[in-house]
């Protein structure tokens, strides 16, 4: 069947999702879009479904629309990695929405629906993915716009486990969850050393409060730290944030004072690939979904997705 295939996270951005769905399901059927949808059913489900999609309908299939939120579009980036011909589209629907607000993507489900519509057919930009591989793994997994390690990750992770988040969300204050978690993590969080690993050429950083790899030019709405990435560059931008105090870490956070003051704390380094080990095992985020632990290589492979936008 020629058409859009929609792969739809129900859960995502607390049911928002399914508000943005029924809204674009709309402008489909006025606009008389031959359009097959599926619903994800539980984590990773938009993986396994973009890669059966794929799979079932070989070269009819052009392109696939993913609603939902980082989380959703990284499963589908990761379920499409063989199918490089096929286009993704993206109706960002989720909490925090990084993703769409760094690659400039319309926020308004049917504006963003019709782009889609125009673009099918067109020829679109091919962007850069990361690609990751934990511990001595031979295979990767990819990530669209950053992978972070240490505090962030372990923000991320207690995010999922405060109990007014949903209430929270509800009230549109995603932001007083990401604060309460942030805290709650901080009080207890001890730096590592990390030695990375950049063209072979090997430093150890003591104190280590994160680090993130960037694809994409935004990362973590909340962790303002500047990012210069560019997914078509053909680089990976990496911030390393250490040998500070929890109150420069607040700053550097919360006040986006983005290495203005604290230079010589927050390296920052534009490489193809990097290798990060730690004195102790370190969480690692991929595009907002805890993955793993340290140790960890990263790579980016050049012109990897063809993202409609
Ligand atoms: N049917 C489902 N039930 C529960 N969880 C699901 C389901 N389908 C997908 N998921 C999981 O939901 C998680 C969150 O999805 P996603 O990141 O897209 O939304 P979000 O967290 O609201 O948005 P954002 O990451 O932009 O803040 C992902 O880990 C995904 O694997």
């Amino acid at each position: 069947m020629n058409g859009l295939f929609f792969i739809i996270n129900p859960s995502a951005g607390h049911g928002k999702a399914m508000k943005v769905w029924k809204k674009v399901k709309r402008e489909l059927e006025r606009k008389k879009v031959l359009y097959r949808s599926f619903y994800t059913e539980y984590p990773g489900h938009a993986e396994i479904l973009a890669r059966q999609v794929a799979t079932i309908q070989n070269y009819h299939l052009k392109t696939i629309v993913g609603v939902g939120g980082d989380g959703t579009i990284h499963e589908i980036v990761n379920g499409l990695s063989s199918f490089q011909q096929i286009q993704i589209g993206f109706l960002s629907a989720g909490s925090g929405n990084d993703f769409a607000r760094g690659f400039k993507l319309p926020t308004h489900p049917v504006k963003a629906i019709r782009l889609i519509i125009q673009r099918i057919n067109k020829p679109i930009t091919q962007y850069d993915l990361g690609e990751y591989r934990l511990g001595g793994k031979k295979s990767g997994q990819y990530f669209i716009n950053h992978l972070g390690i240490g505090l962030q990750a372990d923000v991320q992770k207690e995010v999922e486990n405060i109990p007014i988040k949903k209430l929270l969300a509800m009230l549109k204050m995603e932001y007083v969850t990401f604060i309460i978690a942030f805290f709650k993590v901080l009080l207890e969080y001890q730096p590592s050393s990390l030695e990375v690993c950049v063209n072979g050429e090997s430093t150890t950083y003591n104190n280590v409060w994160f680090i993130t790899i960037s694809n994409g030019p935004n990362y973590q709405g909340k962790f303002k730290v500047t990012s210069n990435a560019n997914a078509s560059n053909g680089d990976l931008n990496v911030t390393i944030v250490h040998s500070i105090n929890r109150f420069q870490l607040f700053m550097v956070i919360f006040l986006n004072m983005d290495g203005k003051y604290l230079k010589e704390v927050i390296n920052t380094i534009a490489c193809e690939s990097i290798s990060i080990t730690s004195n102790k095992p370190s969480l690692i985020h991929a595009d907002g979904e805890i993955v793993g632990e340290t140790p960890v290589s990263i790579s980016i492979r050049k012109s990897r997705v063809a993202l409609i936008k």
